[in-house]
């Protein structure tokens, strides 16, 4: 296999009380698309935060793109989980796509015009560009969704890793995110942390379910002894047809 994009290894993790990931050793290839499932406070956000190099590891290794993740950021699109994100801020759909680029362009909000192409492109490939000039408060869900996408892929990343893309809203638009991610794995590779096992059995390659440490499965493996085993409790299926 070639130099994994994100490794962690024998990394543990604690905010001062137990420790909330125990041991992770987990290796991401380049073009994999990874979903993250796992119980409530099983660590999936601290885990990305690992990777992009917010938390750094008391104990372990975190290597993104073969150099620690904070020297690597720049080649990460971030998309955080969406109840964190206020959106009672005056800033059009443009501008925030172009906080995308602040990583890579110059002085803080002087975006050279490569800048600008580099944003109306996210917004292309989003299908975000009719709203660029509106205010952001005025969106829907799934509309903010695919904003906050195009400010992820205005880097040009390499990885894009995505906490709960989909959380509050509805499964049409879940299908049409995923369905966008699924053509941009063609491109990059993609860690996406999901509450849904079964929606997104039909997108990525492999699943890691997290509850302090990883348990891999390839996607094909998945089914109810997994989640029994990793929820510890009988959990539905629910099957999606795409
Ligand atoms: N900044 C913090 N300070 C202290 N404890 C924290 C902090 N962030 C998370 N935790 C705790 O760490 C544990 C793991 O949290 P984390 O958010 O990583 O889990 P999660 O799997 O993403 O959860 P969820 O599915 O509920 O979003 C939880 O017990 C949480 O309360």
């Amino acid at each position: 296999m070639n130099a994994p994009v994100v490794s962690l290894q024998d990394v543990s993790f604690s905010y001062g009380g137990p420790l909330v990931l125990d041991g992770v050793h987990l290796e991401i290839a380049e073009h994999e698309f990874i979903g993250i499932v796992g119980p409530n406070a099983g660590g999936k956000s601290t885990l990305l935060k690992l990777m992009l190099g917010l938390l750094e590891p008391p104990k372990g290794k975190v290597r993104v793109l073969g150099k620690p993740p904070e020297q690597s950021r720049r080649q990460i699109g971030y998309v955080p989980q969406y109840p964190q994100f206020s959106r009672d801020f005056p800033i059009t759909v443009e501008q925030t796509v172009l906080m995308g680029r602040l990583g890579t362009s110059g002085l803080f909000g002087n975006y050279r015009r490569r800048d600008r192409e580099a944003a109306r492109q996210a917004m292309a490939e989003t299908e975000v560009l009719n709203l660029a000039a509106r205010q952001l408060c005025t969106l829907s869900g799934g509309q903010l969704q695919r904003v906050l996408v195009a400010r992820a892929l205005a880097c040009d990343p390499r990885i894009l890793i995505l906490d709960e893309p989909t959380a509050n809203i509805d499964m049409r638009i879940e299908t049409e995110i995923f369905d966008l991610l699924k053509r941009f794995n063609e491109r990059m590779t993609i860690v996406v942390v999901s509450p849904d096992v079964g929606f997104i059995s039909g997108y990525v390659n492999r699943v890691a379910c997290l509850n302090r440490t990883p348990i891999c499965h390839s996607t094909a493996s998945i089914d109810g002894d997994a989640i029994h085993a990793l929820y510890d409790a009988d959990v539905r299926m629910v099957e999606h047809r795409h």
